[in-house]
C-alpha cells in the first residue's frame, strides 16, 4: 500500500453517539457526529481546540447540540413554520465516506427526506456535508440538491461556535461598512461603522454582503490569537452571543458560557435559496488558524 492510498476511518462512539474521529497525517484532528452531521471538535495541527461546546449540552437523538457546528436547514431561526433552525441539526445523517488521505482527512455525510421530514416540509432533497481538515485549515461544505419534481426554497447556516478564552479580549475584523439586521433590536437595519467589532453583551446580527475574510482576534496575556474565517456560496454572516442575561436562561449553557464562545455563522437568510427540480446549491465555510 502506498502512502497516497486513502485509509478508511471506521465509525466510533463519542458521548454515546456514532462519531467519526478525523486525523490528518500532520496531526490535525476533528470529531464529527452522525447525529446532525455535527462537527464537535477541531484541533488544527500543532494547535488547540477552536470550537466551543457547552459542558451542559444534551447528546441525544432528536435534540440539538449546544456548540460545535450545528447545520441549520431548511429554516433559519423562526423565519418560517418549522421549529427553530429547522430539523437537519437533530436528525441522524448517514455516513457516505470517511478517510485519511496523504495530507488531509475528510468525512462526507448525507441527509435525505423521509416520511417524518415530509410531514413538516414536503420536499425531496439530498443534503451533503463535507468536513475536511489539513494542517491549520478546516473546510465545511454544505450541498443541497432538489431531488423532487417541484421547486422549493430554504434558508440555512453553518452555525459555528468559536471558542474564545475571554470574550472581552476578542474582536472581529472585516465587517466594517456592512449593513446588518439587528435581531437583538427587533430586526432594525443598521450599518457597521467601526473597524473592529468588540463583541460584548447580547449580540445577534445578520450581516449582508461580506466583502473580505473575517479575522477573529484575541489578545491573551502572553500571545495573540488569530483565526481567519472565509465563506463562499453563503451571502449572509450571523454574529451571535447571548450575553449574560440570555445565557442564564439557556438550560444547556453554564451561566458564564457566553464568555467563552462567539458564533460566526456562514448563512443564507435574507434571500432564500431557490432550487428547481434537479438543481443544486453549495455553500462553504473555511477556518484557518493563523
Ligand atoms: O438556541 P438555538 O435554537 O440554538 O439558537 C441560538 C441562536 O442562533 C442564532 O443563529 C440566532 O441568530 C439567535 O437568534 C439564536 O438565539
Amino acid at each position: 500500500m502506498t502512502a497516497a492510498t486513502p485509509q478508511p476511518i471506521a465509525i466510533s462512539r463519542h458521548q454515546g453517539l456514532d462519531a467519526i474521529e478525523l486525523k490528518s497525517p500532520d496531526g490535525a484532528r476533528a470529531t464529527v457526529l452522525l447525529h446532525g452531521a455535527h462537527l464537535l471538535s477541531w484541533v488544527p495541527a500543532g494547535g488547540e481546540e477552536q470550537l466551543y461546546v457547552s459542558p451542559k449540552t444534551a447528546y441525544a437523538n432528536g435534540e440539538a447540540i449546544r456548540g460545535g457546528v450545528p447545520v441549520i436547514f431548511p429554516q433559519f431561526s423562526t423565519r418560517g413554520p418549522l421549529k427553530r433552525h429547522g430539523f437537519a441539526r437533530s436528525k441522524p445523517w448517514q455516513l457516505v465516506s470517511a478517510e485519511q488521505g496523504a495530507d488531509d482527512a475528510l468525512a462526507v455525510l448525507r441527509l435525505t427526506d423521509d416520511a417524518a421530514s415530509r410531514m413538516f416540509w414536503p420536499h425531496a432533497f439530498e443534503l451533503e456535508l463535507s468536513v475536511r481538515i489539513s494542517g491549520r485549515e478546516l473546510q465545511i461544505e454544505l450541498a443541497c440538491e432538489n431531488k423532487g419534481d417541484t421547486a422549493f426554497d430554504f434558508t440555512s447556516a453553518l452555525h459555528t461556535y468559536l471558542r474564545v478564552h475571554d470574550l472581552d479580549s476578542s474582536s472581529v475584523e472585516g465587517l466594517s461598512g456592512l449593513q446588518y439586521e439587528d435581531s437583538a433590536a427587533g430586526g432594525e437595519l443598521k450599518r457597521q461603522r467601526v473597524e473592529l467589532l468588540l463583541p460584548g453583551g447580547d449580540l445577534d446580527r445578520i450581516y449582508h454582503g461580506l466583502k473580505q475574510d473575517l479575522t477573529l482576534k484575541e489578545q491573551l496575556i502572553n500571545r495573540g490569537r488569530q483565526l481567519l474565517i472565509r465563506q463562499q456560496g453563503f451571502e449572509d454572516t450571523v454574529v451571535w452571543n447571548p450575553g449574560a442575561e440570555k445565557c442564564a436562561q439557556l438550560p444547556d449553557m453554564p451561566a458564564d458560557g457566553y464568555q467563552h464562545m462567539l458564533c460566526i455563522e456562514a448563512a443564507q437568510i435574507r434571500q432564500p435559496v431557490q432550487l428547481a427540480p434537479g438543481e443544486s446549491w453549495v455553500g462553504m465555510q473555511t477556518l484557518v488558524q493563523a
